[in-house]
Formats: structure tokens, C-alpha cells, sequence
């Protein structure tokens, strides 16, 4: 399951973008219970029980199925930095309800459609878990009938580089900070830059700064992560399209690939970096383009 950015600047809950950073999540059926093994981030601290958010995702498809397995074993290899604005949750959400769809015997083939519809339900917002379910950049939006997402052909120019503070913010705490109510003036600012967004991630980079431009959701949030905007403020002047990634605290910053640069080192990733103060984690990604990946292991059968 690929790690997630959402919002992209001014495409709040609606734009995502898909990353080379996974969590990986074995399940198993078994005869009876429940086991749950985390190992990399979050060992020690998530709960290995009914309460696991994979856990809860499986089970709420099964509901859906209408299936019940008689028993369950996961085991979850997570590298996503979580609380962290990186889609973790999302990468939890989507990875249950594609296990579920997975294993069900009632199932010959995996209704994405399905499957992007619960997940938005159980994750309350449908950006992250559409692009970690689709990969690449994707725009989803809501309807009667549930959520529904298309993805976008993202250009090669463009390099994600995600900064990861020591700080954590629960996305749940980062939505109660917004207003109930905006200005129709910054509605029409975010409009505008959320059209423009989708012409630069696809065929004109050059336009990444102007395109990510914001004025309804990170300003708003500042008071819980101000380290976050005074970082977006300081690369933004510097010429880079850098934006709160998800809720935050991360950043996001949206580099160029100069047609100097030699593959794996990016001149403006070096120069991000060189921005970014000590204490705060620099992940150069790619944009994974595949979304959630299905590897079939049949049983009794040990792979290295
Ligand atoms: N891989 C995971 N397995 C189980 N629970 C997870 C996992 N990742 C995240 N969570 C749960 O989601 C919470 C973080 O979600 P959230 O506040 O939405 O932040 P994020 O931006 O990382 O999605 C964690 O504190 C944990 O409760
Ligand atoms: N649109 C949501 C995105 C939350 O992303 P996450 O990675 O922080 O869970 C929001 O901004 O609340």
C-alpha cells in the first residue's frame, strides 16, 4: 500500500498523490481468532487486536460481503511515518478492505469501484485512499451513491519530496481546526489554482508554484503545526511548490527533474534539503503509479 499526499495545495479532500514509500499487510485465513503481527512503524504501539485499524477495515468489507472467515491472521511490515499527514490511516483503510475483497470466496473479481466507496466511508474523506487504491495523482469526489475518483497522467519532470517533523497531528484534531464557512473570494482563489494544479502535474510543471497556492485549509491550521507553514513559507519563496502534505504536519514539496540532472539526484531535491532545518526527516520519492498491489501466496508454500 503506497504512502498518500493529499490536497496538493488549493485540491482539499480532493486531489491525492500516490508515493514509493508502502506499508505491506499479509492476511491469512485461519481456523479460529485473530492474530496480529506489526512490525517497522508502529511496533509496540498499535493495538494487535479488534481494535487494529486494518482489522476494523476487514471487517467492516466482510459486513459488506456479507461473509464471515471463521479465523484471521495479518501481519503488517509498515514503513508509512503515521499521524504524520503521509495517508497512513488511508494505507490501513485500503489495505483491510482489499484483503477482504481478496479473500472472500464470494468474490471472482475485485470491485474497485466497491472497494473506494467503503474505504472513503471508514477514512471520511475519499483523497487519500483513492490514490492510494488507484496510484499515480488522482481526483475523486463525492455523489449520492458514494465516492467516486478517475486518475491523471502525471509528468516524469516531476519529483515529490516529502519532510517529515518529529511531530505528529491526528488528522481528526487538523479537521476540527477548519471553519464551517469561507469566503466566497477564497473558494474562487482555490478554484482557480485547483484547475490550474491539474495542467501543471500533468503537462506544465513550470506552473507547480502558482498552481499550489492555498487559502482554505493550511493557514487555517497553522496555530497546530506552525514549524509546517513557516517551512511552506520559506521554500515557497524560494521558488518551490511546497504545500502541507495531507492534514500535516509533513510537507509536501512538488520539485522539477532538470534535464541536467543525473537519474536519483535531483539539483532542486539537494537544494530542498539544504532548506529544510535539522530534525526533520527528507524522503526523495517517486510517484508510484501502480496503487495497492494484490501478490497471491499459495499456502504451505514459503517464498525468500
Ligand atoms: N498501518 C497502520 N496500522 C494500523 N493503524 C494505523 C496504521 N496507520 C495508521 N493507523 C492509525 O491511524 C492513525 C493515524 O491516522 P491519521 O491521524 O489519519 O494520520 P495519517 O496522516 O498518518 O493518516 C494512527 O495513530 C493509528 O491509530
Ligand atoms: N483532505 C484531508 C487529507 C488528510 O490526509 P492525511 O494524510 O493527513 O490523513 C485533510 O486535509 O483533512
Amino acid at each position: 500500500m503506497p504512502a498518500t499526499s493529499a490536497n496538493l495545495g488549493p485540491a482539499f479532500d480532493c486531489a491525492g498523490l500516490a508515493l514509493t514509500l508502502h506499508d505491506v499487510v499479509e492476511f491469512a485465513v485461519a481456523d479460529s481468532g485473530l492474530t496480529v503481527e506489526v512490525s517497522g512503524v508502529g511496533a509496540g504501539e498499535l493495538p494487535t487486536d479488534e481494535r487494529h485499524l486494518v482489522v476494523r477495515a476487514f471487517r467492516a468489507a466482510c459486513e459488506r460481503l456479507g461473509w464471515t472467515p471463521p479465523g484471521l491472521c495479518v501481519r503488517a511490515e509498515n514503513a508509512i511515518p503515521q499521524g504524520r499527514g503521509m495517508g497512513s490511516s488511508a494505507a490501513a483503510v485500503v489495505a483491510g478492505v482489499v484483503g477482504a475483497f481478496e479473500l472472500c470466496p464470494d468474490v471472482d473479481v475485485r470491485d474497485d469501484g466497491a472497494v473506494l466507496r467503503l474505504a472513503d466511508e471508514l477514512e471520511g474523506h475519499p483523497d487519500n485512499v483513492a490514490a492510494c487504491l488507484l496510484g499515480g495523482a488522482t481526483l475523486s469526489w463525492t455523489t449520492p451513491e458514494g465516492a467516486r475518483a478517475d486518475r491523471l497522467p502525471v509528468s516524469e519532470d516531476v519529483v515529490p519530496v516529502v519532510l517529515v517533523p518529529e511531530a505528529t497531528l491526528s488528522t481528526h484534531t487538523a479537521r476540527t481546526l477548519l471553519p464551517d464557512l469561507v469566503p466566497h473570494a477564497d473558494a474562487a482563489f482555490n478554484a482557480a489554482r485547483a484547475a490550474l494544479l491539474v495542467h501543471a502535474l500533468t503537462a506544465e510543471p513550470a506552473m507547480l508554484l502558482e498552481a499550489t497556492d492555498d487559502r482554505l485549509h493550511q493557514r487555517q491550521r497553522a496555530a497546530a503545526m506552525p514549524d509546517t507553514i513557516a517551512l511552506v513559507d520559506r521554500l515557497r519563496t524560494a521558488g518551490h511548490a511546497a504545500v502541507v502534505s495531507g492534514a500535516g504536519p509533513s510537507v509536501l514539496v512538488l520539485a522539477r527533474r532538470h534535464p541536467d540532472d543525473v537519474p536519483g539526484d535531483a539539483a532542486a531535491v539537494r537544494e530542498v534539503s539544504g532548506i529544510t532545518p535539522d530534525g526533520w526527516r527528507v524522503y526523495p520519492l517517486e510517484v508510484d503509479h501502480g496503487g495497492a498491489r494484490v501478490v497471491r501466496v499459495t499456502p504451505g508454500v514459503s517464498s525468500s
